[in-house]
């Protein structure tokens, strides 16, 4: 086997507390090169690409019929969120409809490697991976896209006060979704944003976030905000301080938010590297990662308490992520993602 690349030659112990990241295949795929997803995924298995099973010939792999699961892509940008009555309404259209085919697309072209280009991000050269304390959920190196995640970085009276001062102090939005464009006669049940949310700036920024036709106002990082952000830096080992950040609130099992990428021109998150840094606290939920041009390589991994957990590189330009409902979820569960605007908007001076 060819010599690792020496930030892969981390001693297996490192990695023995993984959580079980699932990769797995949606659709029949003997006729396929077989891969194999270790229940672990240590870095002296990175060497598996996931591009392993190509594209046939005229560029588009068709599979079965028979997997429910995919027909909520959002080929739109932003995030297409599912409620139980949207759930319901498009159960019911589905009936109607044919199925659409699960489709497999040629794979991108490769992007540039991390021995070519360092992964940038955060003022440091990443994976986060490569630092101690950190494993490995998603290494694909042909798309650039890394997923790191870092366990119980806090201990339990941080993240409860944590827990608390977000609850209270946080101004909570839940706004209403517009119709999608081009589909206004199109009424939405249930048209609230399924999980509350708030968007939270360094005071230099004043930059709105907006996503799929809703626009949050930034609220300027309380000191007890920038202390988080500041711990949260610190675990991550980061020189550059986010200078922006998106909170996400599930009261239930019920609020999430489905396929989507982070790809708003705030972050230029598909023309250069973007680190996405996310801090869970709370209930436990699945985070899902597929890339856009095969719905069939998923990537599970549970977030718990305290979890840090990255997205990195060209992440945003070549995968979708969601954190699906959870009808056995009862708790809420709170994610703060911190990002870097790298592209301020018209009415922002600058950061
Ligand atoms: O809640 C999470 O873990 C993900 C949140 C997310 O994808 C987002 O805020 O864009
Ligand atoms: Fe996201």
């Amino acid at each position: 086997m060819a010599a690792l690349p020496p930030y892969l030659g981390f001693p297996q112990e490192q990695f023995l507390s993984c959580p079980p990241y699932q990769h797995f295949q949606l659709a029949q795929t003997s006729h396929l090169p077989q891969v194999f997803f270790p229940p672990l995924f240590p870095p002296q298995a990175f060497p598996f690409q996931p591009q392993a099973q190509q594209a046939p010939a005229n560029g588009l792999a068709t599979f079965g019929l028979e997997v429910q699961v995919q027909d909520d892509t959002d080929e739109s940008s932003s995030g297409e969120e599912e409620t139980e009555a949207v759930q319901k309404r498009r159960r019911k259209r589905r009936r109607k409809r044919k199925p659409r085919p699960l489709r497999k697309k040629p794979l991108p072209p490769a992007e540039a490697t991390l021995e070519e280009v360092p992964l940038d991000g955060g003022g440091i050269s990443g994976p986060l991976v490569l630092r101690i304390g950190w494993s490995c959920v998603l290494h694909d190196v042909h798309r650039r896209s890394f997923v790191s995640i870092r366990k119980k970085a806090f201990n339990s009276d941080v993240l409860a006060r944590w827990r608390q001062r977000l609850m209270a102090k946080l101004v909570w939005c839940k706004p209403e979704r517009p119709p999608k464009e081009g589909k206004s006669q199109e009424v939405l049940e249930d048209p609230l944003l399924p999980r509350s949310a708030a968007w939270l700036t360094l005071p230099s920024c004043r930059c709105e976030y907006e996503y799929a036709g809703l626009r949050f106002p930034p609220v300027n990082m309380p000191a007890w905000f920038l202390e988080i952000t500041d711990e949260v830096s610190r675990a991550c080992g980061l020189k550059e301080r986010p200078n922006s950040c998106n909170a996400n609130l599930y009261q239930t099992g019920a609020d999430n938010v489905s396929w989507h990428c982070d790809d708003e021109p705030l972050f230029d998150a598909t023309g250069r590297d973007a680190l996405i840094v996310s801090l869970s606290l709370g209930a436990t939920r699945s985070f899902q990662l597929r890339p856009k041009d095969d719905p069939f390589e998923e990537t599970l991994v549970l977030l718990e308490d305290g979890d840090l957990c990255t997205m990195e590189g060209l992440c945003q330009k070549h995968y979708r992520h969601r954190v699906p409902p959870e009808e056995d979820v009862v708790e809420p569960r709170i994610n703060l993602t911190w990002r870097w605007i790298v592209q301020h908007d018209d009415v922002c001076t600058g950061g």
